[in-house]
């Protein structure tokens, strides 16, 4: 592959256990300066391909390029460039927190100030607390601050807000805008649609290992910008009421319903006359603006995995 532009570039990724393709031909670029966030369910491979790019697994095809380099053959030089936050954490637990980032930071020729740092994730308080004592918010915390504080030019934040509080959540976000702006390249997966929403340029929604949407949110969601919910008696007709509204109706759970497709002032008035004509009441009626969530919902299903 030519040397890439880009922050990172997946070629036909596969990745296999136990016979199984856990990653199945995975294309994917995250460009420089941006942040890319990749969503998709419970075991769609994301952490190993994320995995793959930091040099933790080895692919068994495809190509992966971070930064230009190969992160199994260049690993020293990914490493001093390509901040990392686990899933789990990833840290040593006997080490009090302060003491583990300062001495993570003496690994980098420029790291960030440690105080100022701790200072803005909330770590301060609890700076002389092993790390095995820490809330899990305050580990998550802790490990974002271990992926930033050698100033990479690349982070990969792997569910950056999970179990996190809505104020640290929102110290997360501030932190993560900030970097973009400084230039920094940022690869994110979240289970938080409002995440990927409010905070990625690019949205890569991976099932089954393969890709199957990505874009900008607003162009994603761009065709099909509206929705109509609402809640009734159970088991409506739904296929006359679909034939009525020219529109797909779903019953989501009993007596809740999804109308999918354009909605437009007509969907309204039509809906209220079928129930009125059938003296039924709709007890709640809300139309809005189709969420990545929505999206996320009708691409990957809802069936647990
Ligand atoms: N080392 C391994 N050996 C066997 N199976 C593995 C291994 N690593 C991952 N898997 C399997 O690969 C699948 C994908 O896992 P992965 O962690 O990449 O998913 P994910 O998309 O990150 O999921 P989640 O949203 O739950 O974090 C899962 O079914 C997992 O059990």
């Amino acid at each position: 592959m030519p040397p890439s532009p880009a922050a990172v570039e997946i070629r036909g990724l596969t990745k296999t256990y136990d016979g199984r393709a856990i990653v199945d031909g995975l294309d994917l670029t995250a460009r420089r300066g941006e942040v890319t966030a990749v969503l998709g369910p419970n075991g769609a491979g994301k952490t190993t391909t994320v995995e793959c790019c930091e040099g933790l697994r080895t692919p068994d095809g495809g190509t992966v390029r971070v930064l230009g380099l190969d992160p199994v053959v260049d690993s020293a030089l990914v490493r001093e460039r390509v901040g990392v936050m686990l899933q789990d954490g990833g840290l040593p637990t006997s080490v009090r927190a302060l003491e583990m980032l300062r001495h993570v930071s003496t690994m980098y020729a420029d790291p960030r100030d440690v105080a100022e740092l701790a200072d803005r994730l909330g770590l301060t308080s609890f700076a002389r607390t092993t790390v095995r004592r820490l809330s899990g918010g305050q580990r998550q915390r802790l490990a974002l601050a271990t992926a930033l504080v050698g100033r990479p030019e690349l982070v990969f934040l792997d569910e950056p807000s999970a179990g996190l509080d809505p104020q640290s959540r929102h110290a997360v976000w501030e932190l993560v805008r900030e970097l973009r702006e400084t230039g920094v390249s940022i690869v994110i997966t979240t289970h938080l649609m409002d995440e990927a929403e409010s905070l990625a340029d690019h949205v890569v929604i991976v099932d089954h290992g393969r890709v199957i949407a990505e874009g900008a949110p607003a162009t994603l969601l761009a065709s099909d910008s509206s929705t109509l919910t609402f809640t009734a008696r159970p088991a409506l007709e739904a296929v006359s009421l679909a034939a009525a509204l020219g529109a797909g109706v779903e019953e989501t759970s009993p007596g809740s319903y999804t109308v999918t497709g354009a909605v437009t002032p007509a969907t309204v008035s039509i809906l209220a006359r079928w129930c009125a004509d059938r003296g039924v009441l709709v007890h709640r009626l809300s139309t809005g603006r189709r969420t990545l969530e929505d999206l996320f919902l009708d691409l990957t299903g809802r069936s647990l995995r």
